[in-house]
């Protein structure tokens, strides 16, 4: 009898990680639920994806489960997170998955995490800008982020919702207006422009593109993406053409994509790539390795632009430092004032959505 209570309490509990409304779910077994927790837990960060069922949700889910720094992986999303949690959770890797469904269990999906990554939100059709989906997706970005401030208002937040160069001055604001706002934990993801920038180079250039690295720096739009191919490494030289074609190409990779997929969406999987390479960088820098440097978009005082995309080194409360641009040749100095004009108005139109 003993022996059964302990296993009845231990299946309980199990389930009740996996998914929040057990014992409401008494329809489905508990015992297939058995399989789906690790043991124990490992030490290590507590994340949360808020948008975990969506296209980049669901492989990021995936990626951050398989990543040893992470001990507690929180999926939420308002549709399909109980699939999708169940699934991964299978994978036996250290991270404890649990499941999080609709805005009523929006805080407790929050509550004590380390770091919130959001990619919720809709993405582009082939035509659209993503200033187009600004309508959609302020509104989603503020009401998880007045989330995060009741209920983790020290996690790190990497927001990955377009348009970036907007949302993540929503997000700024939502913060201030709470009294919570520290701009060092608030983070806008432009990875996916980097690992773009390394891949196209690389294949200009007949290099591993491993080895290769590009700052991007600006924004998360068309001429606000602006590449500093001065100042490549492993140090390169480029013709007009060359750098012509790789502006341009990077400046649209998104659109690329977006064409590609004809209608079915944009980048999802070498997105939840490159968040995982950001979120694992930020949980480094969280852990107080050294010298864990990435370009992502945030407040600044690198341009007289409230916010601006530029290297920044992560550390043990977020930004420890943002990098100045380094020395612009004429073209790079040119692309700059582009994109300083379109940024400006786009952190405005985010700004103004909540002081409205
Ligand atoms: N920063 C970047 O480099 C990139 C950003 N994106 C952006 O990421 C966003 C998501 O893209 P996909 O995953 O492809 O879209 P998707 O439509 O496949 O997934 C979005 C998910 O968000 C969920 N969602 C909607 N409203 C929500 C709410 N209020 N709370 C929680 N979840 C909610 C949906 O249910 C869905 O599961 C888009 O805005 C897209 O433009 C996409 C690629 C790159
Ligand atoms: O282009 C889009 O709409 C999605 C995105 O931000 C990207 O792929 O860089």
């Amino acid at each position: 009898m003993q022996a059964n209570g302990n296993a009845n309490q231990r299946i309980a509990r199990i389930s009740a990680h996996l998914n929040p409304n057990y014992p409401k779910m008494e329809g489905s077994s508990g015992l297939q639920q058995v399989s789906c927790r690790a043991k124990g837990g490992a030490p290590g960060f507590k994340v949360a994806i808020l948008g975990a069922a969506g296209g980049i949700g669901q492989p990021l889910a995936m990626l951050m489960k398989m990543n040893p720094l992470v001990s507690v992986l929180h999926l939420y999303d308002v549709v399909n997170s109980p699939g999708v949690t169940a699934d991964i959770s299978h994978m036996d890797t250290g991270a404890v998955v649990r499941c999080f469904l609709g805005q009523s269990q929006l805080e407790d999906a929050l509550i004590g995490m380390d770091l919130v990554i959001i990619p919720a939100g809709v993405p582009r059709k082939p035509g659209m800008t993503r200033d187009d989906l600004f309508n959609i997706n302020a509104g989603i970005v503020k009401t998880l982020c007045e989330g995060i401030t009741k209920c983790c208002p020290n996690a790190i937040v990497n927001l990955i919702s377009n348009p970036v160069n907007s949302t993540v001055p929503i997000a700024a604001e939502v913060f201030k207006k709470a009294g919570t706002y520290d701009p060092k934990r608030l983070l806008g993801v432009t990875m996916l422009v980097v690992v773009r920038a390394n891949t196209f180079v690389a294949e200009v250039m007949g290099l591993d593109p491993r080895e290769v690295e590009v700052p991007v720096v600006g924004g998360h739009a068309g001429v606000t993406i602006l590449p500093l191919l001065s100042q490549v490494k492993p140090p390169c030289s480029f013709t007009p053409e060359e750098t012509d074609y790789l502006t341009s190409r990077i400046q649209n990779g998104g659109t690329e994509v977006v064409e590609a997929k004809a209608g079915a969406g944009s980048a999802t999987l070498s997105m939840a790539y490159a968040a995982v390479k950001f979120a694992d960088a930020c949980l480094r820098g969280l852990r107080g390795d050294a010298s864990v440097i990435q370009c992502a978009f945030v407040a600044s005082q690198v341009t007289e632009l409230p916010f601006f995309a530029s290297k920044v080194r992560l550390g043990r409360t977020g930004i420890d430092e943002i990098y100045p641009l380094g020395p612009l040749n004429e073209y790079e100095r040119v692309g700059l004032e582009k994109a300083k004009k379109e940024l400006a108005e786009s952190i405005q139109k985010g700004v103004s959505f909540i002081k409205k």
